[in-house]
This record gives C-alpha cells, structure tokens and sequence, in this order.
C-alpha cells in the first residue's frame, strides 16, 4: 500500500512556543487511523498544516502527492474535512445546504446529493431545516458535506463530539462503510479512546506536540500487553484456590474466573483445559482495550 500522507520532521510554532516539534509519520492509502491524545497535545493544528490552512516552521509534508505548503488548494479540493465549527446553514433544508455547498466546492451533482443523504439515512428528511435537526442528524449531514466532492481522504476533527452512544455507533458505521464503499482514507482526532478501537487500522498517539507511538493495534498490543486478562465464564471449581493449570485466576462472580496468562498462546491450551471439567458460555480479554493500551502508552513515556 502506498503512502498517502507523509510528515517528516515537522515543527510548529506559535508566538515562540512549540505547538509540535519533529513530527513524523507515514499514513496508508486507504486505512483509518486515529490520531489521539489529550487536550491541547497538538491534533487539530497537525491537520491545518497537513490541509495546508497553516505553515510549519520546519520540516515537509506531502499530502496525496502535493505539498501543503504550496499546493494547499490542490489539497482541499480532494479531500473532505468536519470540524467542529464546520457551519451548516440552520435557516436553509439538509438538501439546500448540500446543494449551495456542492455548487461551492464546483462539484454540483443532484444523483450524488440523494446517495449521500440516503447513505446518512437521511433522505426522508431532506426538506426540513437544519435548525430543527438533532446533534446526531447535523452531524450526518456534516459528514455527507464533507463528502460531497469524493475526497480520496477525509479529516475528521472528534467527530462524536455532543453525540449520545447511539449517535457515536451511527457514525462510526457511517464511517467504516464510506471507507469501504468510496475507498477514502481517514483521519479522525480524538481524545475519546474507546469510540475507535472497532474501526481504525492504525493509532498515532501525540502528547505535548510529540508523537510517543504509533503502531497498528496487534503491533501496540504486543509491544504494550505483556499479560493477558482473560474473563472465563465458567462452571470451572479448580480445586487450588490460586492457579489452575499454572495460570493465576481470580474468582469474579460465582461463574467467573479471571485468569493472568502470559501470552495469547495460553489461550487455547487454557480453554480446552477447562472444557475437558466444566462448561464455558463466554470467554473475553479484559485488559485489551484501546484505553487500557492508551494509559499504558502514556505511562511507559517518560518525558
Ligand atoms: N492559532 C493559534 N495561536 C496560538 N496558539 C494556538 C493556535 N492554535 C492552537 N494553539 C495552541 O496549540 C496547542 C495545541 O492545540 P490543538 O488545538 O492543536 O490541540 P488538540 O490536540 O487538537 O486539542 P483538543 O483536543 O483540545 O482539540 C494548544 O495549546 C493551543 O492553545
């Protein structure tokens, strides 16, 4: 797969003060990365440099082939991006605004106004003003606006801000299948870690300006994980009060057993262990969790 964003070495600045300092990173055509981190860690000023809206100080970007820098409009004509500002306009219906922003973008197509509304599950409400629209239906059409023009990549700026669980769902879906269906590359900054675990392939985690990891999840699991927290669901009564099989376990309910195991290996051996005794209805890995990786993360950067 080739690279569709590259930063290399990338410092900013703002009145003096370090914003980001030598950033690097490559992201893959066609993937969905989460670039996390805390309040103020620097997301939402890396995608104005990587869209070309502000200059580094230093280092280079190339961006779908071209450079932020100079090639800023370029860009923004090929890619999608919802912030939290982005402006709907309340006093006009979910299709004028889709089709006053299409006619700005230079990208005026009715067919593909009605697919995108349809896709957000929109379509019955497209005549209805933007002001009447909920947190979670504003978002939609905010997301069908910034996809209005194809983009071959999509920034999103904690897109499931204001949203109730639901709505997160809705959009996280919404977003796994515009990835799948229209191929289109995302970004999404977020300080809420749990919301991407199920869709992104890779993580960037920034503190303080700095990238302190990167990795897919399978690569940060096993960089990170040394033990494994395995919930069994179980009529298992080991006759040790400690261990079974050699793996420590704590009792949970009276038909859960924790285990500590060393590596996903022990899984296996572990499990047709204790189905040669007893029953198991359920079995799940507690400890795996992006925000458990997340804090183990921060932890282990000693900066
Ligand atoms: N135009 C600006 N002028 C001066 N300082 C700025 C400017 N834009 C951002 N900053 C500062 O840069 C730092 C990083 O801000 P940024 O918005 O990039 O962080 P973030 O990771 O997106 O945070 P959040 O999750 O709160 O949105 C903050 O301390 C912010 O105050």
């Amino acid at each position: 797969m080739t690279n569709i964003i590259e930063a290399v070495h990338v410092n900013k600045n703002f009145n003096g003060r370090s914003i980001l300092s030598d950033v690097s990173f490559s992201i893959k055509e066609g993937s969905i990365n989460g670039l996390l981190g805390p309040n103020g860690a620097g997301k939402t000023t890396m995608i104005r440099l990587l869209n070309g809206v502000i200059n580094p100080n230093s280092g280079t970007m190339k961006v779908m082939g071209y450079d932020p820098k100079s090639e800023g409009d370029e860009i923004r004509k090929r890619a999608g991006i919802v912030t939290e500002s982005a402006a709907l306009y309340h006093d006009m219906s979910a299709w004028d605004n889709l089709v006053f922003f299409s006619k700005i973008y230079n990208a005026y197509d009715p067919k593909r106004i009605s697919y995108l509304l349809d896709q957000f599950g929109m379509n019955d409400k497209k005549d209805q003003l933007i002001g009447t629209f909920s947190t979670g239906m504003k978002k939609r059409i905010t997301l069908a606006k910034a996809l209005l023009h194809k983009p071959s990549l999509l920034f999103l700026d904690e897109p499931t801000n204001g949203l109730d669980p639901e709505g997160i769902n809705d959009v996280i879906h919404y977003l796994s299948r515009v990835n799948a269906e229209e191929k289109v590359t995302i970004v999404i900054c977020s300080h809420v870690l749990h919301q991407l675990e199920t869709i992104c392939d890779s993580f960037l985690f920034l503190k303080n300006g700095r990238i302190i990891e990167e990795g897919t999840r399978s690569e940060l699991e096993d960089k990170y994980l040394k033990e494994i927290k395995l919930l069994v669901e179980t009529g298992l009564k080991p006759e040790n009060r400690q261990t079974y099989m050699g793996h420590v376990y704590e009792r949970k309910e009276a038909d859960q057993l924790e285990f500590t195991l060393g590596s996903k290996e022990d899984i296996t051996p572990l499990l047709s262990g204790i189905l040669n005794e007893s029953w198991v209805h359920s079995c799940e890995i507690t400890n795996r969790s992006l925000e458990a990786l997340y804090f183990k993360i921060r932890g282990e950067d000693h900066e």
